[in-house]
């Protein structure tokens, strides 16, 4: 087959582009989070920063999932959405059937309460400092009217399961921070949330306490069933989970997928609308700037740098 008969047999790239645009998942197989082309741009007096620039993300109910990503690139944009917290510019969010961007405050409360946790990097943020480790698990049990005798027993297993039943009278000041995070993510799963975001937990954290409190995470993950999304910079982390997210300018750019022990293997993330971004290095090593010629194969597409006798010369 001549290379010129072997490109007319595969579907031309305006076609695999509109196919791109126009595909959507089967209703019901969404996923758990679904993220579509979302967009949070920060409006300040002087200045507009686009944090987060069309996000597209598709996490499935019982993953492990570290976002990973530069210093600014919008992952604690994207997780303080995710909580309810804060709320998108644009584009579409949903997490177990809630919609990020059309909830009232009753039914964001209601999802703050029951369908997400959160776990947050500072320490002190996290647990209340009057209270004692099992009082503070017990406490949004209790704002979800959880009955009392039944919220103790609760927090205790919790406290059993994360491996902190040490600590269970003891103030916050009093234990390590690992414990600290640790009771942490008891706190965030005791209304048994469908998702559990931390938004580097092991930051602020030696390597043995990080690993105790990643542990106490895949627990949740695992054992407690909440689908789990962990922003993290520590490699500890991201190479123990099975997928890891980057995101980078605002966007998802590149996932690693790993089997259980194995080498990852780095996958570049195409949105919706069949648009990709190549990763840094790729640029740099072929030279691509601004225009590119792009060549439908049978098997793959061809990236080739613009300009004389380009194609041939590196893709
Ligand atoms: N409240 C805010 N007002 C204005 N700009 C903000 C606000 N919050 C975040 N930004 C900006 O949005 C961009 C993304 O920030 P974000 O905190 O989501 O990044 P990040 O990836 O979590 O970074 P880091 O790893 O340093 O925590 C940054 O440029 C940041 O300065």
């Amino acid at each position: 087959m001549t290379d010129a008969s072997r490109r007319t047999a595969v579907p031309d790239l305006s076609a695999l582009e509109a196919r791109a645009r126009t595909a959507r998942p089967p209703a019901g197989d969404e996923g758990l989070v679904v993220c579509d082309n979302l967009v949070r741009v920060y409006r300040t007096e002087e200045v507009e920063v686009q944090a987060l620039q069309g996000l597209d993300l598709l996490v499935a109910e019982g993953e492990c999932v570290a976002l990973v990503g530069a210093s600014g690139s919008g992952k604690s944009t994207l997780l303080s959405i995710l909580s309810g917290l804060d709320l998108p510019t644009a584009g579409r969010a949903r997490v177990a059937g809630h919609d990020l961007l059309a909830m009232g405050r009753r039914e964001r409360l209601g999802y703050r309460r029951h369908t997400v946790g959160f776990v947050w990097q500072q320490t002190g943020r996290n647990l209340l400092p009057y209270l004692t480790a099992l009082e503070n698990v017990t406490l949004p049990m209790k704002y979800a009217r959880v009955p009392r005798r039944a919220r103790g027993a609760k927090a205790a297993e919790l406290l059993a399961v994360l491996g902190v039943a040490h600590c269970r009278d003891r103030l916050p000041a009093a234990l390590s921070g690992g414990e600290q995070q640790r009771v942490a993510v008891a706190v965030a799963t005791a209304n048994s949330p469908r998702v559990l975001l931390a938004d580097e937990p092991t930051g602020e954290l030696d390597t043995a306490s990080g690993e105790a409190v990643f542990a106490a995470l895949r627990r949740a993950n695992e054992e407690l069933g909440a689908t789990v999304l962990v922003v993290t910079h520590d490699p500890l982390v991201s190479e123990q989970v099975r997928r890891t997210v980057r995101i980078r300018d605002g966007r998802t750019s590149t996932e690693t997928l790993r089997e259980q022990g194995g080498a990852g293997e780095e996958f570049t993330v195409l949105d919706r609308a069949g648009r990709l971004q190549l990763p840094g290095e790729y640029v740099e090593r072929y030279g691509l700037r601004g225009r590119v010629r792009l060549t439908a194969e049978p098997d793959h597409v061809g990236v080739w740098p613009d300009g004389p006798g380009a194609e041939g010369g590196g893709g």
